[in-house]
C-alpha cells in the first residue's frame, strides 16, 4: 500500500472502489429522465419542493464547515472556497422561491419525506464539534459533487433537457461550480494525504453514506420511497 499508490489523490482512488455506487447517484433514472426529457412535472414538483427543505438544512451545516475550517485548517484559501459555497446557497434559496412560484409549488407547508429526514439528520450529526474538519469538508465536496455532475449530464452532448428545465442544470452543471467542486476536491485530497488512517477510513465511509443519501433522494423525487 505505500510507495506507488500514494500519488494517487485518494478520492481518484474512492471513486474508482465505489464507480457503481457513484454511478447510482450521478446517473440516476431521475435525473437521466431530466436528460431525455421524459420526466414527470410531478416529480420536478416533489424534487424542487423537498430540495428548498434539503438546502435550507444545507446552511447550517456549511456554517459549521467554515468554523471547523477556520479552527483547524492549515490554508486560508479553505475559507475562501467554502464562502463561495456559502454566498452560491444565498442565490440558490431565492431562486427556489422564484422556480416554485413558477411551478405554483407552495414551499410553506411542504412535508419533509423520510429519505429527506434522514439526510438532513446526516448533515446535523456532521455539525457536531467532534467531527473533524477533513471529515467534514470531504463530506461537503461529496454533497456538491453528486449534483455538479448529476446536472452536467443534463447538459451535456445529446441531452434532449427541455428549455423550462435548463435553468435548474445550469444552477449546479455550469462551469463555475464545476471549477468550485474541483476546489473543494482539491482541499478534501489535501487534508486526506495528511490524515492518519482511522480519519482516512471514517471520511470513505462517510462518502459512502452520502452517495447512498443522494441516490435515495433522487429516489423519493420520482416517489419511489
Ligand atoms: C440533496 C441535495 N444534494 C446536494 C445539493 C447541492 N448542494 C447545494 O445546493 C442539493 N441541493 N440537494
Amino acid at each position: 500500500m505505500e510507495g506507488a499508490k500514494k500519488d494517487i489523490p485518494m478520492i481518484k482512488k474512492w471513486l474508482n472502489q465505489h464507480h457503481q455506487l457513484y454511478t447510482a447517484a450521478t446517473r440516476h433514472p431521475f435525473t437521466l429522465s431530466i436528460r431525455d426529457g421524459s420526466v414527470q412535472l410531478s416529480a420536478f414538483k416533489r424534487w424542487l419542493g423537498q430540495d428548498y427543505i434539503f438546502v435550507r438544512a444545507f446552511v447550517p451545516f456549511v456554517a459549521s464547515l467554515l468554523l471547523k475550517a477556520w479552527k483547524e485548517s492549515d490554508d486560508d484559501s479553505d475559507i475562501e472556497v467554502i464562502l463561495g459555497g456559502v454566498a452560491a446557497l444565498n442565490d440558490e434559496i431565492s431562486w427556489f422561491k422564484r422556480e416554485a412560484s413558477k411551478w405554483n409549488v407552495s414551499l410553506s407547508n411542504i412535508v419533509p419525506q423520510k429519505a429527506n429526514l434522514e439526510y438532513c439528520r446526516f448533515l446535523e450529526s456532521l455539525m457536531s464539534d467532534d467531527v473533524e474538519y477533513t471529515i467534514a469538508v470531504t463530506a461537503f465536496w461529496a454533497i456538491e459533487a453528486v449534483y455538479q455532475e448529476s446536472y452536467a449530464h443534463c447538459l451535456a452532448d445529446g441531452s434532449k433537457t427541455s428549455e423550462e428545465l435548463k435553468e435548474t442544470c445550469q444552477r449546479w452543471g455550469n462551469d463555475d461550480f464545476g471549477r468550485y467542486c474541483g476546489s473543494l476536491q482539491d482541499i478534501a485530497n489535501r487534508r486526506l494525504e495528511k490524515s492518519p488512517e482511522d480519519i482516512i477510513s471514517k471520511a470513505e465511509a462517510i462518502v459512502i453514506r452520502v452517495l447512498e443519501y443522494e441516490v435515495e433522494f433522487w429516489s423519493m423525487s420520482r416517489g419511489e420511497n
